[in-house]
């Protein structure tokens, strides 16, 4: 059994008062905290429901859980309900149960109801806020000159999140509390960050470092006519830049841009209210005004412990939510500074670094005109954990290069202020055998594969087991890169080697096959069809050539002209995808997904085709990622990217793609509006008209402050450092011909190689199935009509006839609907057949059958997707009536067949907005039609959130 070390007992024993736990990787941190929260409800008085411990992932928080289980007297059933939770599903609570009204608190007058749904789908958000912002534009004419410098809408998306995440909110007369401050920025923070980039440097001998870079001042940019010239910027015969400039360039009139930003975010939440959902940034909002402005609920839901894991990956508001909840001075955070890697997702190392200034700060606002936070901001207790229980001591030492190293050639690292902050690890292995190594090669892929094969089974790479050493297997290696791109590029090349890769990176969902084919198709039908034919032609095997002849003489294949047709006359997108895929065989994970997207986009939106179109072509643009798995053997290679790496160990890791512009990677943000800390908000392009001339200009000032601001490269030192602390025993890095500047700094030599990898013979192993499944923790879950109904009352109905019987006239209804041929025998005992094709000979509208249907429903801050199978549709003009054949012989199954038909019904409703549905069970043995009465999504969920233990 594993007893803690001296100062992770520490940390257990000490329950109560402040502390900031803020140690190196793999020094049990999440270890450590689990059996601190054991001890907290160990103790008189206290119960599960008394301590919060907050954490970033589903995952981690049912890890936590299960881990807590084994320390503690409380089981599993009572843990379940306990606070230990990721900050959106405690937001997420706290709004289901108080949080009708919370909107009013910023003057909107729409609810949060129990139908309001948690989007999680990015792109689903960004198709709503496109529909959005298309509605603004035509309203609000005076923001023009703004709407011209928008080229892509989402980018507007982008700032409102990060407003969101800081916790600057907009109200009916301007903005909630000090949100106005952090628009304006803060001049003071600005002009140290200034002077200190304007000291002049060798002893006054040279020019500071903002006077040298502000000779790209101008460079390929259109300033208007008022802006100064570069000499007037720079100053002249000096070292440095005037300081008058600093004052000069943050001034600016942000008024209209601030009213601009305001209008649009607000009556986005009304939008996004009306519309009935919420994003993942709205519930922290709006959990954290009803917090704010709810004094007494805020002291009945506030917690006598809180703890946060993974402290270095909370936002802004993150932090200050925790401090409305506390409702003592126990709060402990654990982390880590330098695995903080998620500033794409808001989260604000400062939180862990200036730990003390921003709980002091935090707390000051919170208890502006009220206090909302009762405790002092001191003593803050420090623990240092020391001890690391993964990797060698070789590799930690090493690992501390990764946050000393330049970033590109002009990149240069405060090393003596960054070797301060590292606290040295002492590693616990027992054997010290590590390698790290480093190669380059013209072809990186091939020479990966050669080096995973020089690896395995070889003793110069053995890794430790259970207290000895064993030559390495497959598994034991993984590949780590900076971007997704590279993981996919070398799981091809694996698959032409036959070498077992499992590749967990996600895939673009929009570059697949599926994806363009839906394209296709949907562009010949909207009468692009050159475009259209030709990748279906493509696809079909025609040459170039003969492409090209078919699309100047019209000619297409008989086939698939009529195959167009079918296509036209189907009324909806889903419709239309189904039956592309199914004409294609694509009944697969990555069809699923797409149909799943398509559905609930189509759900939210009214989607045509066009917009499906223009959907799937933004898709295809931002390469939008879709996480799924692929199930390789157990004795295989793990390709991920770094972030997906973070919290794993291995063995041996192999850091690819260490190659210029790849890592760190090219770009950076060019939105013509945004936000930045202590600038505040800004816009890089303005419209003006001069002379007559109109024309988007660049803005001088926004141009200098930028220039002020050297770009962060911290976060991709740290990306590192978390690369090289996942390994155990070995660290090799790779690079291809043009090696990156982290690569050339490391101390480690660079060898270059030649290696061709060997094909491994199909009799040595079976090729990985290539078999794609969709986890649970990056997906909605997935959930079929009967994990809804109780299962004992099917215990009789299908007695006597078996569900064979079942499944027979199930096709053969299918089969009769389709105007296949089929043999209708006179039966009286059992008359299922003829029943059905009585009915069908009834109809006399369209039929489809055996529908797909996917209902995307919110439980518990989670999305979960039911889908099911309809058995058929009628569509009529004014109508449409979901009909389910059931062979039960007796009726007392129908309360949980409704169930189920309340699910295709909702599909339905949003499917035909504009007619009738009905639902109805078709009992085959008797000809009965029984017409259900549907339940609410608001029953439904309530039906899922009793059936569902635990939504991941
Ligand atoms: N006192 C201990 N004795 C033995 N093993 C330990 C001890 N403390 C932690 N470990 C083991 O070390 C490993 C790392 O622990 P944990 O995941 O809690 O670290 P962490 O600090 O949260 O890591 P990271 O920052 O990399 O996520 C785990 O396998 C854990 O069981």
């Amino acid at each position: 059994m594993t007893s803690p070390n001296n100062q992770q007992q520490e940390l257990i024993e000490h329950t109560d008062g402040l502390y900031l736990v803020d140690a190196g990787a793999g020094t049990g941190k999440t270890f450590t905290i689990t059996r601190r929260y054991a001890n907290i409800v160990g103790q008189d008085g206290v119960e599960p429901d008394d301590v919060l411990l907050l954490t970033f992932t589903n995952n981690a928080a049912g890890e936590m859980r299960d881990r807590i289980v084994s320390h503690c007297e409380y089981g599993m059933r009572t843990l379940r309900d306990a606070p230990i939770q990721t900050f959106h599903s405690l937001c997420h609570d706290i709004l289901e149960k108080h949080g009708v009204d919370a909107p009013t608190h910023l003057g909107i007058e729409d609810r949060i109801t129990d139908s309001t749904r948690l989007i999680t789908d990015e792109l689903v958000e960004e198709a709503l806020f496109k529909e959005y912002y298309d509605q603004f534009v035509d309203t609000h004419p005076e923001y023009t000159d703004y709407f011209r410098i928008i080229s892509n809408p989402s980018e507007l998306l982008g700032v409102i999140r990060q407003l969101t995440a800081k916790g600057v909110f907009p109200d009916e007369d301007g903005w909630y509390r000090n949100g106005e401050q952090s628009l304006d920025g803060d001049f003071e923070a600005f002009k140290s960050i200034f002077d200190s980039y304007n000291e002049p440097r060798n002893d006054g001998r040279k020019q500071s470092k903002l006077r040298q870079k502000l000779r790209q001042f101008g460079k390929n940019k259109c300033y208007l006519p008022n802006a100064p010239p570069k000499s007037e910027i720079r100053g002249s015969r000096t070292k440095q830049i005037p300081t008058e400039v600093a004052q000069r360039v943050f001034d600016t009139d942000r008024s209209g841009l601030k009213s601009f930003i305001h209008d649009l975010y607000y009556e986005y939440l009304e939008f996004a209210l009306q519309r009935n959902y919420l994003n993942f940034g709205f519930l922290q909002l709006f959990a954290f005004v009803l917090l704010c402005e709810d004094h007494r609920l805020r002291d009945e839901i506030a917690f006598e412990y809180v703890m946060i894991d993974e402290f270095q990956d909370s936002s802004e508001i993150q932090f200050k939510l925790a401090l409305l909840l506390s409702s003592t001075k126990n709060f402990c955070v654990v982390g880590d500074w330098k695995q903080s890697i998620y500033s794409f997702q808001y989260a604000a190392v400062e939180n862990i670094i200036e730990f003390k200034t921003r709980l002091e700060s935090f707390i000051d606002e919170l208890n502006d005109e009220y206090e909302r936070v009762s405790f002092d901001p001191s003593p803050i207790q420090t623990i240092e954990l020391e001890e690391n229980y993964r990797s060698t001591q070789e590799i930690l030492e090493f690992s501390e290069n990764g946050l000393l190293v330049s970033a590109t050639s002009r990149d240069d690292v405060d090393t003596v202020t960054v070797r301060d902050q590292i606290v040295p690890l002492s590693s616990n292995s027992t054997y010290e055998q590590s390698r790290i190594e480093a190669f380059h090669a013209e072809d990186e892929h091939e020479a990966i594969l050669a080096q995973i094969q020089e690896i395995v089974n070889n003793d110069q790479y053995a890794v430790e087991d259970d207290g000895s050493l064993r030559p390495p297997t497959y598994e034991d290696i993984a590949v780590l890169t900076r971007t997704r791109d590279f993981g996919r590029e070398l799981q091809r090349a694996t698959n032409e080697y036959r070498l077992p890769v499992a590749y967990e990176g996600g895939i673009e969902l929009f570059h697949t096959n599926q994806a363009k084919l839906l394209l296709a198709w949907l562009r010949i039908l909207e009468g692009d069809t050159d475009r259209g034919w030709a990748a279906v032609l493509e696809q079909a095997g025609y040459l170039l050539d003969e492409i090209a002849h078919i699309l100047e003489t019209e000619s297409y294949p008989t086939e698939m002209g009529s195959f167009k047709k079918s296509l036209d006359s189907l009324e909806t997108v889903g419709a239309i995808a189904r039956r592309i895929f199914s004409k294609y065989g694509y009944t697969g994970e990555i069809a699923d997904v797409l149909l799943q997207t398509i559905q609930s986009v189509h759900n939210e939106t009214m989607l045509t085709r066009g917009d499906l179109i223009r959907f799937i072509e933004r898709g295809i643009e931002n390469g939008s990622i879709h996480e799924v798995n692929v199930n390789a053997d157990t004795d295989s290679v793990t390709v991920q990217t770094i972030h997906a790496a973070k919290g794993l160990e291995y063995p041996i890791v192999i850091i690819a793609n260490m190659n210029s512009g790849r890592f760190p990677p090219r770009g950076g943000n060019s939105s013509p509006i945004s936000y930045q800390d202590p600038v505040g908000l800004r816009q890089r392009k303005q419209f003006a008209e001069i002379d007559r001339l109109a024309h988007i200009y660049d803005d001088w000032q926004t141009d200098v402050l930028n220039h002020c601001l050297p770009r962060e490269y911290d976060e991709e030192r740290r990306l590192l450092y978390v690369a090289i602390t996942r390994a155990e025993s070995h660290v090799l890095f790779s690079a291809g011909e043009n090696p990156n500047t982290f690569l050339e700094e490391l101390p480690v030599e660079v060898e270059s190689v030649e290696a061709e990898p060997t094909e491994v013979g199909m009799d040595e192993r079976e090729e990985a199935p290539l078999e794609v499944s969709v986890p649970d923790s990056a997906d909605p879950d997935r959930q079929s009509p009967h994990s809804i109904m109780r299962d004992d009352v099917f215990d009789e109905i299908t007695e006597g006839m078996g569900t064979a019987f079942g499944d027979m006239i199930h096709d053969f209804a299918e089969a009769y609907a389709k105007g296949e041929e089929v043999s209708v025998p006179v039966n009286e005992e059992t008359p299922d057949k003829a029943n059905v094709v009585s009915l069908i000979d009834s109809l006399n509208g369209e039929l489809i059958t055996e529908e797909n249907a996917y209902l995307p429903i919110d439980v518990n801050g989670s999305q979960v997707t039911i889908s099911g199978i309809i058995d058929l549709v009628h569509v009529l003009p004014d109508r449409i009536e979901i009909i389910d054949y059931k062979t039960d012989r007796g009726r007392h199954a129908e309360s949980e067949y409704r169930k189920q038909l309340s699910v295709y019904y909702h599909v339905l409703e949003s499917v035909y907005p504009d007619r009738e549905i009905t639902a109805a069970i078709y009992y085959t043995a008797t000809g009965e039609i029984a017409e259900i009465d549907p339940l609410t999504k608001g029953e439904l969920r309530s039906t899922l959130q009793n059936t569902t233990t635990q939504i991941a």
